[in-house]
């Protein structure tokens, strides 16, 4: 069973055996040159069985890779049984054993597909419904302020899953989008972040969007709360809440305690893990800023990720493949990290979601079985947009003596064609060109070619590039919703594939519980130095310095 630890599988002696003995003779260079065929043995399209506008190309041959290697890869995958946990979060099983749930996010793109016995999976229509027409209303005009005027902007107020995946597709989608309605987020419990915000909104124009799974999370109500005072400020009167306030929850109670209605509340279930949840109620302001239609695109595109995850064999099998890709450097190559390099500017927040959806995943060291691990689990992941990142951090990933896997990620088309796409051009010369530079560098014998024989030693040394970096790149037509949800489906099939191969519950949370914890404790201790007990001399030496200096 899953929970089991990883290193006890065959395949993973194995590859260890593999990595030990062959690791140095794993040469991209070489690879390529002894294998024409190469590309075409390690490239998969994908193509949505619902709709053929939604595919795209995943290469991954420039990955320290054979044949035999991504075999025995792909039988840890099934000594893992992850095809049989793949059915068993398909079919609604409490595979989040920890907090005993089921892991559904699947359910609420599902339009009815597959059947699935869980309380609240037969109510996900009817929400969708529901955030149609509240969509519609609020888009057409017909939903007015408390003073007759339609609604001009909408502040999101949320954080972690409540927040990131509703900025990263809002930014994705942005040429989707309704560009006379404004949309904030605001996320941080830094008061600057709501207060900065707030100076671009007019009470009378704008509406609050308080998406909080728990409705308990202490950024949040504070947020909302302070959000509300600075309504009622111009509105005086607390009925008007319910035409600028709405609420996105699994806790109708707190919300109604709060002020909003039952009627302004869209539900979602305790088997939405907060990070898969954008494609839920939380995605309120999804739909609100590229509209109902484009948000069902995105669902659509993500279930026929989930279609094909469900059922492509494993070798055809992309969230799988990109799984066992990184395992191979995660825990055997002893990498620590995982960049996601997307060249579209409206893929400037991807990596930014992943790493929510991915190291809150897989942050874990301890198995499903209550064994600590004695291997590595999930990847640092991080990354920024191209081309700006080559303008920072990429000499360390050229030249650097850590090895970064990476994935390259690009529309083939663009929606800002300028300059009759000559941005674009370039853009993507760049896209194809680091992976290349990566993965095949630059030999002693062309530095010293190009540089002529008077160049000293140092100077050609420092002008080499190693080579075998490994990446996957991943390109597709245009950015879509479709190909967007799909993208998003295809990250998150992969993070559920490593976290059942490495026996850990990739559904919990329980390591930001702590943080949370003590802080609760210390916000009581504040206000005097007297009260300042129970801590270490830092803690207790940064907090009198805190109260030297607090004004108010
Ligand atoms: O949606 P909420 O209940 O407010 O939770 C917001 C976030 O906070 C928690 O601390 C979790 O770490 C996140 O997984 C969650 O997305």
């Amino acid at each position: 069973m899953s929970g089991r630890l990883a290193s006890e599988y065959p395949a993973w002696k194995k590859l260890q055996q593999i990595y030990d003995s062959e690791h140095g003779k794993l040469v991209l260079r070489d690879l390529f040159a002894q294998d024409p065929q190469r590309f075409s043995k390690f490239s998969r399209e994908f193509t949505s069985p619902d709709d053929a506008n939604v595919t795209f190309l995943l290469d991954f041959s420039k990955n320290l890779i054979t044949e035999p290697i991504l075999g025995t890869l792909l039988d840890l995958v099934r000594e893992a049984q992850v095809e049989e946990y793949r059915e068993k979060m398909f079919s609604g099983e409490h595979i989040n054993t920890s907090e005993d749930r089921s892991v559904l996010h699947v359910a609420l793109r599902n339009f009815d597909e597959f059947k699935i016995n869980e309380a609240g999976v037969d109510e996900v229509s009817k929400v969708l419904a529901h955030m149609k027409e509240f969509t519609e209303a609020v888009r057409s005009g017909a939903w007015k302020g408390y003073t007759g005027k339609t609604i001009n902007t909408i502040v999101n107020i949320g954080i972690g899953g409540s927040d990131l995946g509703p900025v990263m597709v809002t930014e994705a989608l942005k040429p989707y989008s309704k560009r006379d309605l404004k949309a904030h987020f605001v996320s941080n419990i830094d008061g600057t972040h709501l207060a900065e915000t707030l100076l671009e909104c007019d009470p009378e124009t704008t509406l609050f969007i308080i998406a909080s799974k728990t409705f308990t999370t202490q950024e949040t109500i504070t947020n909302a709360e302070s959000a509300r005072d600075w309504f009622l400020k111009a509105a005086k009167d607390k009925a008007h809440v319910a035409k600028h306030f709405v609420a996105l929850s699994t806790n109708t109670k707190a919300v109604t305690a709060f002020g909003i209605s039952e009627a302004n509340m869209f539900q979602f279930w305790d088997w939405v893990g907060g990070r898969y949840s954008l494609w839920s109620a939380i995605g309120l302001s999804i739909a609100l800023v590229i509209g109902y239609d484009n948000f069902e695109k995105l669902l659509k595109g993500a279930h026929g990720m989930d279609k094909h995850f469900r059922t492509a064999p494993l070798e055809k099998n992309l969230p799988v493949l990109l799984a066992v890709l990184g395992i191979w450097y995660n825990d055997f190559y002893g990498s620590q990290t995982h960049a996601l390099l997307p060249y579209d500017q409206y893929l400037h927040k991807f990596a930014d979601y992943f790493q929510q959806g991915d190291m809150e995943s897989n942050g874990k060291s301890i198995t499903k079985g209550g064994q600590r691990v004695n291997y590595q689990t999930g990847p640092i992941i991080w990354g920024a947009a191209g081309t700006n990142g080559q303008h920072s951090f990429y000499q360390l990933v050229h030249q650097g003596t850590k090895l970064i896997p990476a994935d390259f990620i690009a529309p083939a088309t663009t929606h800002n064609p300028i300059a009759n796409s000559k941005h674009h051009r370039i853009l993507l010369s760049n896209y194809f060109a680091q992976p290349e530079a990566l993965a095949f560098g630059k030999t002693e014998e062309e530095v010293r070619k190009e540089l002529g024989p008077t160049a000293s030693d140092p100077l050609v040394k420092s002008k080499i590039f190693e080579g075998n970096r490994p990446s996957n790149s991943i390109i597709f037509p245009l950015l879509t919703p479709g190909t967007l949800g799909a993208l998003i489906a295809l990250y998150e099939h992969k993070i559920f594939t490593q976290g059942v191969v490495w026996g850990i519950n990739s559904f919990d949370q329980m390591g930001v519980e702590l943080g949370k914890l003590l802080a609760k404790n210390i916000l009581k201790q504040l206000d005097k130095p007297e009260d300042v007990t129970g801590h270490d001399s830092s803690t207790t030496g940064l907090i009198h310095y805190y109260q030297k200096w607090r004004k108010e």
